[in-house]
């Protein structure tokens, strides 16, 4: 089955980016990007009422600090998905990045981003890239490949770091992205601390059980700049399939297009709105639910099309390294909550998920016990 259309591109590339079907302006969409039915946004619920919370962090301020553990708290076991206000990154880095990554992917010509093309045949390869590799899901014709571009960037820790891997236009780019990696990893760090209170255990729990307690070069970031263009139809495609993250914990920021949808407990799809240009969106990813015995969850998100305008969203995902052994941690367990997963080696779980497809929760729920 041809599961993308290719077509010959400067540089002797074969290789086709969402970006380039849409030059086309083609009425329908070609077939390997329409989902099954029951994929949908057509199909599924919809909550116009629900929001995901709003946190204010006050700046970190110790004498704020019961208070934001609470809230942070709630939304973790509620939601695994809000927004952050005040969380000390300075509002014209935000946009500054959102600014270069657009023009990026507007105004570089093709063969010049193909050039920082992604390698196809390895998983979460950086560089520019779109949905190539067959997982089992796209394979069986369970799902469908996502109506979207990227840009990964392997960020942290500094030892992967390579300016040289990443986009040289607009100007200042290089320098733009690894200062902001460095703002996000302390806002994932200082996030992590308020979650371990929130759940009775020190500050730096967290931290210590991502990295194996390895530190820094333990620390692990990529950050994905993901461009989204217009889609002819909508009600039949998504931009990113239903998933939940895979590592620690996700900052993401958006532009004014909406789009990024969480899975509410009620089982309604929820779009995240589009905030102010500062709020910082926090997504709880599958490791942080398996380290706290499910206390606070992994939000199930996906990303809908729209057919004007073309959306851009940049999200920095913390990992731990792929030697460490995640399991929830003993203190949260008892005979009130028993064990819920069963231990697993980061990089066996990520194996899995790429080869599998993310299908909603699918790889979670594989490690859960039914005790
Ligand atoms: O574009 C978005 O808003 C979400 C991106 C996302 O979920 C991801 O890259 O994992
Ligand atoms: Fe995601």
């Amino acid at each position: 089955m041809a599961l993308h259309s290719s077509e010959s591109l400067a540089g002797g590339e074969s290789v086709i980016r969402v970006q380039n079907l849409v030059e086309a302006q083609p009425s329908q969409v070609p077939p390997q990007y329409i989902q099954p039915p029951h994929h949908r946004p057509s199909a599924t619920s919809t909550s116009t009422d629900l929001r995901i919370p709003v946190i204010d962090l006050f700046g970190f301020d110790p004498d704020h600090r019961d208070a934001v553990r609470g809230a942070v708290g709630r939304a973790s076991s509620e939601w695994g998905a809000f927004h952050v206000i005040n969380h000390g990154i300075p509002s014209s880095l935000l946009s500054q990045m959102r600014t270069a990554a657009l023009s990026f992917f507007r105004d570089c010509p093709v063969s010049d981003k193909l050039a920082y093309a992604c390698d196809p045949k390895s998983f979460a390869s950086e560089g520019y890239g779109t949905q190539m590799l067959v997982d089992k899901e796209v394979e069986s014709q369970a799902s469908a490949l996502d109506w979207r571009d990227y840009f990964d960037h392997h960020t942290l820790p500094l030892s992967r770091r390579n300016l040289s891997n990443w986009p040289h236009f607009p100007s200042g780019y290089r320098e733009l992205m690894a200062q902001y990696s460095d703002c996000m990893k302390l806002l994932a760090q200082r996030l992590l601390a308020v979650i371990s209170e929130s759940i009775g255990l020190p500050s730096s729990w967290m931290e210590d059980a991502i990295t194996g307690m390895g530190g820094e070069e333990n620390f692990y970031q990529n950050i994905t700049v993901s461009y989204y263009p217009p889609c002819p139809q909508p009600g039949l495609t998504l931009g990113l399939q239903t998933h939940s993250d895979i590592g620690a914990i996700t900052l993401l920021i958006q532009d004014d297009v909406e789009g990024l949808q969480v899975l509410s407990g009620q089982g309604d799809w929820v779009t995240v709105q589009s905030l102010s240009p500062n709020a910082i969106i926090v997504i709880l990813a599958d490791q942080t639910e398996i380290l706290t015995n499910g206390k606070c969850k992994s939000a199930e998100h996906r990303v809908t099309t729209n057919s004007s305008r073309a959306r851009l969203s940049i999200s920095a995902f913390h990992d731990p390294p792929k030697s460490v052994k995640i399991s929830p941690a003993a203190e949260l367990v008892s005979e009130s909550s028993p064990l819920r997963y069963r231990e697993v080696i980061f990089g066996d779980y990520t194996s899995s998920w790429y080869s599998n497809g993310p299908q909603g929760r699918r790889n979670l729920d594989a490690i859960k016990l039914h005790n």
